[in-house]
């Protein structure tokens, strides 16, 4: 599987944030995109995840599923932790995997690889920070896609938090998954740096 990006522009709020860029990625390999804040990291990926129109360039995936978009085949985790806060834990993977598909061992899986089991019947309203980036990780697994987009995702982690983020991300990579992944903070993981200048 092969990720790339072709002359894209990007414009926000009518002013231009990037021109101009190409990246690529291939299965088992991680990008951090890096620049300094307003570069046009979270639009990038936004890009990616279809969430955003590009105001030139293309963005192409090559040997995924034919019959599936990019964005289906993608995982965005954005600043904001996507949780019903009235759900508990469970309820939350329970409910991503009735949206977006999934299979129930791996909901389980996922609460125990990101350290969460024990608080499975916890209203989400109720974790911490750092808790509710590890709910937003376990989704990843829960829900099987190969390309996951990562803002931020140590953000909120402690040091146990940020190991089993390498973890987990380690095991995506293994599996011939691709990860990008916007940050200003090491991962503690291989990764090939995408640096974002931007106009400001
Ligand atoms: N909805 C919007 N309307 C107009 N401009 C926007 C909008 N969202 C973002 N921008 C602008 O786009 C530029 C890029 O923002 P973006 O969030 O992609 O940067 P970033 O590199 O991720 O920054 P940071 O490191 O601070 O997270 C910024 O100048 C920002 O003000």
């Amino acid at each position: 599987m092969r990720l790339a990006g072709q002359g894209l522009r990007c414009v926000r709020g009518g002013r231009e944030v990037f021109a101009a860029l190409d990246f690529s990625a291939e299965s088992g390999e991680a990008v951090a995109v890096v620049g300094p804040n307003g570069a046009g990291k979270t639009s990038l990926l936004r890009l990616i995840a279809g969430l955003l129109q590009p105001a030139a360039g293309t963005i192409t995936l090559h040997g995924g599923d034919d019959e599936m978009s990019l964005a289906e085949q993608a995982h965005y985790l954005g600043h904001r932790d996507a949780l019903k806060p009235a759900l508990s834990v469970a309820e939350n993977l329970d409910f991503w995997q009735r949206f977006l598909g999934g299979e129930p061992a791996d909901a389980a899986e996922s609460l125990s690889a990101v350290g969460l089991a024990h608080i499975a019947h916890l209203p989400a309203a109720y974790l911490s920070a750092g808790q509710r980036r590890r709910l937003s990780i376990a989704r990843l697994i829960a829900v099987r896609r190969p390309l996951w987009l990562l803002d931020e995702p140590t953000s909120a982690l402690d040091t146990a938090g940020q190991q089993m983020f390498a973890r987990v991300v380690a095991g995506h990579l293994a599996g011939g998954g691709l990860v990008i992944a916007a940050t200003h903070l090491p991962l503690g993981i291989d990764t090939r740096e995408l640096r974002i200048r931007g106009m400001v």
